[in-house]
């Protein structure tokens, strides 16, 4: 496999799934059926291609052909948000909030079910135009602003310029052909400039925006200590240099001086906000209470959380010595954590629509198109499929963990369900559940355009345990991962180490954390 000669890549259209609202449970009120359906359209991404997009209108949108059992209408977010602890009942959007919420966008009325979606549009979700300005801006200092500035890579823990060739998922078989700007969490002291809240407007975006960057920041003032609690805590680094900040911008109003900084962080507050909310709906995906995911994954995983910025040079540009079959922008790999959520900008071109065939950019291992969406499970071969620009979209991809959390929960459904059988009655559902897949993906260069990138790396606690999955999810991942051929191993969390786990499938004595940090710490090229 290399990156110009990989079997075919499918392009498909990403179609958001429109179907009417039919209530399909009698007693449920439409709300209720929206919701059902749209956890119901959620479960089946997460299960086939294990990667989604959202757009800002609340449609979940995912590959040609997916089609759920039932009336699937938009992907209410909205209604499976709210604090953590509270109940489900208390966290709807009224329908006031609601009509407030949408009576500008007379786009976003033309759909009945629209008028239930949560927060993710345009007017909700205001940091998504700035921040891309904002690293834009960051991208074009000159190389000598970038380059004084600090780059952490320490035991797993990185922060700050990543430089082009400073970083290789699978060393000595592709040159990652980018350069990168590495953030996390800001703690409660995080600084002397900009905001330490993270919180650059709070009051900016729907009430539901607020309302989580609220509890975000409460959080952060109860955690038990702004100073590093593991590897891979510790405090980010921003530009500081007089023509740095005369340069760098934050979007809107935001020029020079601290907006880079403060955009920066307001994006982070805001991924941390919607990665709850989402950890809410994945709950009700896999079957659970709406809380259940996030008690899985610990308290103070956003700590550890990552964004990472990537500005991926067109392979025009790549010195002679390197064969364009050698470079990637990024090697293939999976996700380790719990999901990344990814907004992308769109390639430098003149009039191209969207979804446009251009070479390069994110690519993940699916199905081929038109296939059983069960083809994985029976062994068929997958093939890279791309993921296409789509206007005001988050792509969503699952992770390791949180495929071998869900491989878990289908064991015991499965077992419950042989009992059940054993007594006499039927499994139920449980028998028919998939684990969620973690995708394997990378990023191919264009010939001829540059590509920038924001990765938010939502990740459970450090102290979180592995979950074991036993024998089966072994065996599945060991074929996953040997599909990348000789000597072109995907670099990914599981599978790749008895490490991983302890022996014959139990959970491993090492945390999450110790994990991530020890694949952190392989990806810095020496
Ligand atoms: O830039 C992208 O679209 C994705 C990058 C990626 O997969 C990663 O950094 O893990
Ligand atoms: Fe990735």
């Amino acid at each position: 496999m290399s990156a110009s000669t990989a079997s075919s890549i499918t392009s498909s259209v990403w179609t958001p799934i429109r179907v009417d609202l039919v209530p399909f449970l009698p007693s449920s009120s439409p709300s209720e059926v929206a919701k059902l359906a749209a956890v119901q359209a959620l479960r089946q991404a997460c299960e086939t291609d294990g990667l989604f997009l959202l757009d800002y209108k609340g449609w979940l949108r995912t590959r040609d052909g997916l089609r759920v059992a039932g009336p699937a209408p938009c992907f209410d977010i909205g209604t499976a948000s709210g604090g953590a602890g509270k109940s489900r009942s208390s966290d709807s959007p009224t329908e006031k909030d609601v009509a407030a919420e949408t009576d500008d966008s007379k786009e976003a009325m033309d759909h009945t079910c629209m008028k239930a979606c949560g927060p993710i549009n345009r007017r909700n979700f205001p940091s998504y135009p700035r921040v891309l300005d904002a690293i834009d801006s960051f991208f074009a200092l000159p190389l000598q602003e970038k380059e004084a500035l600090p780059s952490i890579h320490s035991q797993g823990f990185s922060r700050g310029y990543i430089p082009v060739l400073g970083e290789s998922g699978l060393k000595g078989q592709f040159i990652e052909w980018k350069e990168g700007f590495s953030m996390g969490y800001e703690s409660a002291d995080g600084g002397d400039e900009g905001s330490s809240e993270g919180v650059r407007d709070p009051s900016a975006g729907s009430a539901w925006f607020q309302r989580e960057r609220a509890d975000v920041a409460t959080r952060r003032a109860s955690s038990p200590s702004p100073s590093p609690q593991n590897l891979l805590e510790g405090p980010n680094v921003w530009p500081t240099s007089s023509t740095a900040l005369a340069a760098l911008r934050g979007g809107g109003t935001g020029k020079g001086g601290t907006a880079f900084r403060e955009e920066m962080q307001a994006f982070f507050v805001d991924m941390i906000a919607l990665s709850r909310a989402l950890c809410r709906a994945l709950s009700l995906a896999l079957g659970r209470e709406e809380g259940w995911l996030e008690e899985a994954s610990g308290e103070g995983g956003e700590r550890i959380s990552l964004l990472r910025a990537f500005h991926y040079m067109s392979s025009s540009s790549l010195p002679p010595s390197v064969l364009p079959s050698r470079a990637l922008g990024s090697s293939p790999h999976t996700d380790w954590g719990l999901f990344t959520i990814i907004l992308q900008q769109r390639q430098e071109s003149t009039g191209e629509e969207e979804g446009d065939e251009e070479e390069g950019g994110l690519q993940f291992r699916g199905r081929p198109q038109g296939a059983r969406v069960g083809a994985r499970e029976e062994g068929e071969e997958m093939e890279w499929v791309r993921v296409p620009w789509v206007a005001e979209t988050l792509i969503v991809n699952c992770g390791d963990f949180l495929a071998m959390l869900s491989e878990r929960l289908v064991a015991e459904g499965k077992a419950r369900a042989g009992r059940g059988r054993e007594g006499g009655r039927e499994g139920g559902t449980e028998r028919e559940r998939r684990p969620f897949h973690s995708p394997v993906h990378r990023v191919t260069l264009s010939p001829s355009r540059d590509r920038t990138s924001l990765v938010f790396f939502f990740y459970p606690s450090y102290d979180t345990p592995m979950p074991a999955t036993g024998r089966e999810g072994l065996r599945e991942e060991r074929r996953e991962v040997g599909r990348g051929g000789k000597g072109h191993e995907y670099n990914t969390l599981r599978g790749e180490s008895e490490e991983t786990r302890g022996e014959g499938g139990e959970a491993s004595p090492l945390t999450f954390g110790e994990h991530l940090a020890r694949k952190w710490a392989g990806v810095k090229s020496s």
